[in-house]
């Protein structure tokens, strides 16, 4: 039998509209946005309610630092960009880190893509100058065009739908991947071998050789490799774009409650983070478990009050807080926000994102990161949580499965002139595949010295 939702929580579902949304379309055509949501709200839900809550039970474990969480992958999914290679080059890199991080926490590790979804992106200028022509800046495949020719631009409601497509076709093939015997331990292992074969990781030989002695005392064990053929794997992107989230949000028949069926888990970012913001309003209303960024500007306070707004039942798992402070501020800013949190004693789970506090702009105009500031933010948030006997419990990061140069450094050493051999992303620069395997093998070494 099929519980109903209340008749007050359906019509708060759209109680974000009349509140202040920032960084949203200014959308041409409000007749065919009603159309298209209309159709959008009638399709079939991405993802299952039921799988959003197994997700939250995970990520509460990894509160507790029972779990570890890797959620990973592109700045800005494209459409263009929704390959069967790209998709599996981003799930081999991710099963991949994960197994390293498996090995070096001792802990089982939630695998989590910035996939199937992640095509709105927040922008710091609504427009962009080229030459004297303004036009609209660029904000993700889900709203418009990169070209910069007005056309291109201009926000088109079709988009929505094709995303809403492309996310069901790259989740179709995730599911495939991550259940149909392509994501095995014993392959996942075999890709890892094949990586410690370049000199330039010679570096990580020993935890490696660690962890092929540990499968291989499993295999003599007797353990049973058929059982460890499927991984689940979760999907998330940023819950940004109001028009789209709304009409994917259904009512979980077993409980009467909304979930946001666009996908397991949605951030709030940091730009949209503000109490009294149409997305907060909008994210304390769905049931899904979520994240919320929270930059150097943010206080103890802050996350007290978006505690407050967003988990008023205090369920574990329902928040992770994802921090960005930078690598030279974590040290500084973050003991103040934990130390309050902790102190306030509600779950939550927190995570490092090394990635947005670091950004710099090459001499040759690249907007980059070096690697070695993504570390340092990264070590910084294992030191403060162990100082303060909190727990680090995840990584929320930027990359891609493929060779790109887009991220400086690194042992294979992408220098400001390499950068232009394979800059690819339309907007924020991603790890790339050795780039991501060498964080896991750093992260395993901080993890020894903690
Ligand atoms: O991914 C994060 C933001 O969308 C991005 O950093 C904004 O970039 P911008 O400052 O170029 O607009
Ligand atoms: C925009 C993003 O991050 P932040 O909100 O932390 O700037 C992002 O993760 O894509």
């Amino acid at each position: 039998m099929s519980v109903e939702a209340d008749p007050r929580v359906l019509e708060g579902l759209d109680a974000w509209r009349a509140l202040p949304a920032v960084q949203q379309p200014a959308w041409p055509d409000a007749g065919r946005l009603a159309q298209v949501t209309g159709r959008l709200a009638s399709l079939p839900p991405l993802v299952f309610a039921g799988e959003a809550d197994d997700l939250r039970a995970r990520l509460a474990a990894a509160g507790r630092g029972e779990a570890f969480l890797l959620q990973g992958g592109d700045c800005a999914e494209t459409f263009a960009e929704a390959t069967g290679d790209r998709i599996r080059h981003k799930i081999m890199t991710i099963l991949q880190m994960a197994v390293v991080l498996t090995y070096g926490a001792s802990l089982p590790v939630i695998k989590m893509g910035r996939m199937a979804g992640q095509y709105a992106k927040p922008r710091s200028a609504d427009t962009e100058t080229r030459d004297g022509v303004t036009l609209p800046a660029f904000r993700g495949d889900i709203i418009n065009g990169y070209d910069f020719t007005a056309q291109a631009r201009t926000p088109d409601p079709q988009r929505l739908l094709e995303a809403y497509h492309t996310s069901a076709a790259t989740l179709n093939l995730v599911r495939a991947f991550t259940t149909g015997g392509f994501a095995s331990l014993q392959r996942v292992h075999e890709w890892n071998r094949g990586f410690m074969q370049n000199p330039a990781y010679s570096r990580y030989e020993e935890i490696a050789a660690e962890i092929d002695r540990a499968i291989r005392f499993m295999a003599a064990c007797g353990a049973d490799f058929d059982a460890l053929r499927t991984v689940d794997f979760f999907a998330s992107h940023e819950g940004l774009l109001l028009d789209y989230e709304r009409p994917l949000t259904r009512i979980d028949s077993r409980t009467g409650r909304p979930y946001d069926c666009s996908g397991h888990f949605l951030w709030i970012g940091e730009r949209t983070r503000q109490l009294d913001g149409a997305h907060v309003d909008y994210f304390s209303r769905v049931h899904n478990p979520l994240g919320i960024k929270l930059g150097p500007t943010a206080t103890g306070d802050d996350a007290l009050a978006l505690m407050d707004r967003l988990n008023p039942t205090a369920e574990p798992g329902r928040i992770t807080f994802i921090t960005r402070m930078g690598a030279g501020r974590v040290r500084d800013l973050l003991p103040s926000l934990v130390e309050k949190v902790a102190a306030d004693g509600r779950p939550v789970t927190w995570v490092c994102d090394p990635m947005h506090g670091n950004g710099i702009t090459s001499a040759s105009g690249y907007k980059t990161r070096r690697f070695s500031d993504v570390m340092d933010e990264v070590a910084g948030f294992f030191e403060v949580h162990r100082a303060l006997g909190t727990v680090p419990g995840g990584l929320h990061i930027e990359l891609t499965g493929d060779d790109v140069t887009e991220v400086l450094g690194g042992s294979e050493e992408i220098d400001e002139e390499g950068l232009a051999r394979r800059y690819e992303t339309l907007v924020d620069p991603r790890l790339n595949h050795q780039q991501s395997l060498e964080m896991a093998f750093q992260v395993v070494e901080l993890l020894r010295q903690h």
